[in-house]
């Protein structure tokens, strides 16, 4: 088994509880990230595959090696997407070619399924549930991952908010990395998904903070009025979040309170991450790959891990 998914490793090296009282005053805006490139879908096609569908033009990525794959879950406005643009940042991921990052992130709201034209009405009244599971394509979702654990380019749906469906004709290329973050509010309530996942990140945010957060974006970035906000918050964001997103918590192995404030949890992500990749880079100079996600901590192989949180990075009382 590798010792460095040895999940022990980790959780020792941050099993104190973290004080961060003097690390977490600031309150940053970041924006959000995409990790991956969006073509249109003749340049996607453009892309090719190689023999066996598997991309051959990464150094790093070695045909059969699976990717450490992240889930990254919590309520809406958690800050998911800022957390993954900041282990991103700090891993050196952004201002790169996508094709030769190491590490993608990936939104789970691309996999928002196509709504029936009754559905379209009512989501343009502000009256679908976009936060209860059967808004999702899951099984598109396990297809997508199952073929990125398997080495193999992707090409995902780009959704648009402001018209609650998918762009058409676009996509976004998935390339083949050695780590992969896979961020939504429902990453981990779909069984077939959350057991995919090497390790279940989950963004703990407080629920007022949130809410200020969810109006000025959806006002300012998804074309909603206030009303419209308000009223869909009320109605199905957060009962949803209750009784699907929050339940859900029990299944992470790590929970980051106050999400990319946090930069004492974001940095012990990314130093595991940093060791992973070093790891795997050294094994496949010396021709051997002892860090593809072993048995143990590998859900793909069949094993599971228990369902209560290894970690908690907590302010002391
Ligand atoms: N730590 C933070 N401080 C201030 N604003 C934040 C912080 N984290 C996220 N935001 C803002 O809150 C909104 C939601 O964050 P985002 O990361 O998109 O959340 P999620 O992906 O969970 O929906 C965005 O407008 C983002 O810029
Ligand atoms: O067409 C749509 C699709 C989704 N939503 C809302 O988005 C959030 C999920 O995205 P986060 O980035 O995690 O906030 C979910 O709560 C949906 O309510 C939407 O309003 N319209």
């Amino acid at each position: 088994m590798s010792a460095l998914f040895s999940s022990r490793r980790f959780h020792a090296s941050a099993r104190a509880f973290v004080s961060s009282s003097t690390l977490f005053g600031t309150s940053r805006r970041f924006r959000h990230g995409m990790a991956a490139s969006v073509a249109s879908s003749s340049e996607a096609k453009s892309n090719s595959n190689g023999p066996n569908g598997r991309y051959n033009g990464r150094i790093n990525g070695v045909e059969g090696k699976t990717p450490f794959l992240i889930g990254v879950a919590g309520g809406t406005a958690s800050g998911k997407s800022t957390v993954c643009k900041r282990i991103m940042e700090k891993l050196g991921q952004v201002d790169m070619d996508h094709a030769q990052r190491q590490v993608v992130s990936i939104s789970q709201d691309s996999f928002y399924r196509e709504l029936s034209p009754a559905e379209k009405v009512k989501a343009e009244r502000g009256q679908f549930n976009f936060d209860h599971p059967d808004a999702f394509n899951d099984e598109l979702i396990v297809q997508t991952l199952k073929d990125i654990l398997a080495g193999k380019k992707c090409d995902i749906p780009v959704y648009d908010y402001r018209t609650n469906s998918r762009c058409e004709n676009q996509s976004i290329t998935i390339y083949p990395a050695d780590v992969v973050l896979f961020e939504g509010i429902l990453v981990f309530y779909f069984p077939e998904i959350r057991d995919l996942f090497h390790m279940k990140l989950f963004v703990d945010t407080d629920s007022d903070t949130r809410l200020a957060r969810r109006v000025p974006r959806d006002i300012n970035e998804r074309g909603r009025d206030l009303e419209q906000v308000l009223n869909q918050y009320m109605n199905y964001v957060k009962p949803a979040f209750e009784e699907f997103c929050l339940p859900t918590k029990k299944f992470a192995d790590v929970i980051i309170p106050r999400g990319a404030d946090n930069t004492v949890a974001i940095d012990l992500i990314v130093q595991h991450i940093r060791e992973f990749l070093a790891n795997r880079k050294q094994n496949q100079m010396k021709g051997e790959d002892q860090t593809t996600p072993s048995p143990a901590t590998s859900p793909v192989h069949g094993a599971r891990r228990p369902n209560t949180p290894d970690v908690y990075f907590k302010r002391p009382h």
